[in-house]
């Protein structure tokens, strides 16, 4: 047997719903590029489950389905209210939450790939919501119900602002979550379709693969990038702060991919809206600490921005909390989860690779007492 640390180059599957192929990322064919300058989040989202972009007729219906869903029950606020808030993570929160909307789906274990489009609407419906009330309820503010015409993105900077926000800010926001919706099999992807092959159901997948989202080495980087540059505090202590990261071999957020070697072209894109939102609020404190911290550690390491460093920048000044940032990921990326587990039916097979044990030889028990 032959081991792969971290299943490094390992192919484990097919799929049709992204690619990764010399650093050009692509939904269904389609550029990342020209979905986030000409696409909305919810004809992506169309896109990843049903495979073409919709039409004006289809996305309707769809954008109808999404708002007839978009409430959440009173049941899961309350719990939500329950929770030690002033400790708890709001991945955790989220977590628990998601798989407790399973629990008031009437049809969660039904499997039929229309009952499995259905789910997957209402967990996309509902997870932006969950989250906008959660951010509310924390601050001992009411939630705000969902407002779908308004759009999917702007829908919850509305929700969680409780003010509708400028238009330019909310097609910012829905720009970064097409380009969040999906990555072929990044961690929380594979944790989804590794639950979801045992032919557990579409809350159990997503439920886990939030789990797998939440870890600093995934996407609870972009609350970590935001964390760092707040202790950083100023342009001026970047340099030293790097030097001294890499000098103790400490990893630096937002910086560093498995599969890009030469950039992560959304963070091309982020990083250009983190320029033009700061530009645009005279407020560049954040851009020019990353902006110097990407010089540095691109001469230093030859190590590039992935897609939460210049996002963190972005969604500071859209007024997410910072710890809100993980949780803003998850919302896109249940897009690219549902659309896998959905694959992962079609055709499945149980995940199941081997172990080369390296443990102690075979041995004999020692009676209790003689130990
Ligand atoms: C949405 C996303 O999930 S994007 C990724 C978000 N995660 C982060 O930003 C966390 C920081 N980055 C990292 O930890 C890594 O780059 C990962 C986890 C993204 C990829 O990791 P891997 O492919 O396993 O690379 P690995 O951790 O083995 O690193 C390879 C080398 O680059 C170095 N390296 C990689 N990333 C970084 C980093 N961010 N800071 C400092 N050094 C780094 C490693 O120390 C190692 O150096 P060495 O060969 O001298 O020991
Ligand atoms: O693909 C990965 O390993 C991580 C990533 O960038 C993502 O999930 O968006």
């Amino acid at each position: 047997m032959t081991t792969t640390r971290g299943l490094e180059g390992v192919v484990a599957t097919t799929s049709a719903i992204s690619s990764i192929r010399d650093d050009v990322l692509t939904y269904r064919g389609y550029r990342i590029q020209d979905l986030a300058e000409t696409a909305t989040f919810e004809e992506v989202v169309y896109l990843l489950w049903y495979g073409e972009l919709p039409s004006v007729r289809q996305l309707k219906s769809f954008r109808q389905a999404l708002a007839e869903h978009a409430e959440v029950p009173d049941e899961i606020f309350e719990m939500i209210k329950k929770f030690p808030l002033d400790i708890v993570h709001p991945m955790a929160v989220l977590r628990t939450a998601v798989s407790n909307l399973g629990i008031y789906d009437p049809n969660a274990e039904q499997m039929s790939r229309e009952a499995n489009i259905e789910k997957a609407i209402r967990i996309q419906a509902q997870i932006s919501t969950l989250v906008a009330g959660f951010a509310r309820i924390r601050k001992g503010l009411s939630p705000v119900s969902p407002n779908r015409a308004l759009g999917y993105a702007a829908d919850f900077l509305y929700m969680l602002k409780g003010s509708l926000p400028p238009d330019a800010e909310a097609r910012m926001f829905d720009k970064a979550l097409i380009l969040h919706a999906d990555h072929e099999l990044n961690a929380s992807t594979f944790t989804a379709r590794v639950c979801v092959a045992t032919l557990s159901d579409m809350y159990s997948g997503i439920t886990s693969a939030i789990g797998a989202l939440k870890g600093p080495l995934h996407g609870g980087a972009n609350e970590q990038v935001m964390n760092m540059l707040t202790r950083i505090g100023s342009i001026e202590w970047v340099e030293d702060y790097v030097a001294n990261a890499l000098e103790k071999k400490k990893k630096i957020m937002g910086f560093g991919h498995r599969v890009y070697k030469n950039g992560d072209p959304r963070a091309r894109i982020l990083k250009e809206m983190a320029k033009k939102i700061s530009d645009h609020r005279g407020d560049r404190h954040y851009y020019d600490m990353s902006e110097k911290m990407e010089k540095i550690i691109r001469e230093k390491k030859g190590l590039l921005p992935n897609t939460d460093f210049y996002s963190a920048t972005l969604y500071h000044l859209l007024g997410i909390d910072h710890d809100l940032f993980t949780p803003v990921f998850a919302i896109s990326r249940t897009s690219g989860w549902a659309a896998h587990i959905m694959e992962q039916y079609n055709g499945n097979r149980l995940i199941r690779p081997r172990a080369e044990y390296n443990g102690p030889k075979l041995r004999r028990i020692v009676p209790i007492e003689q130990r």
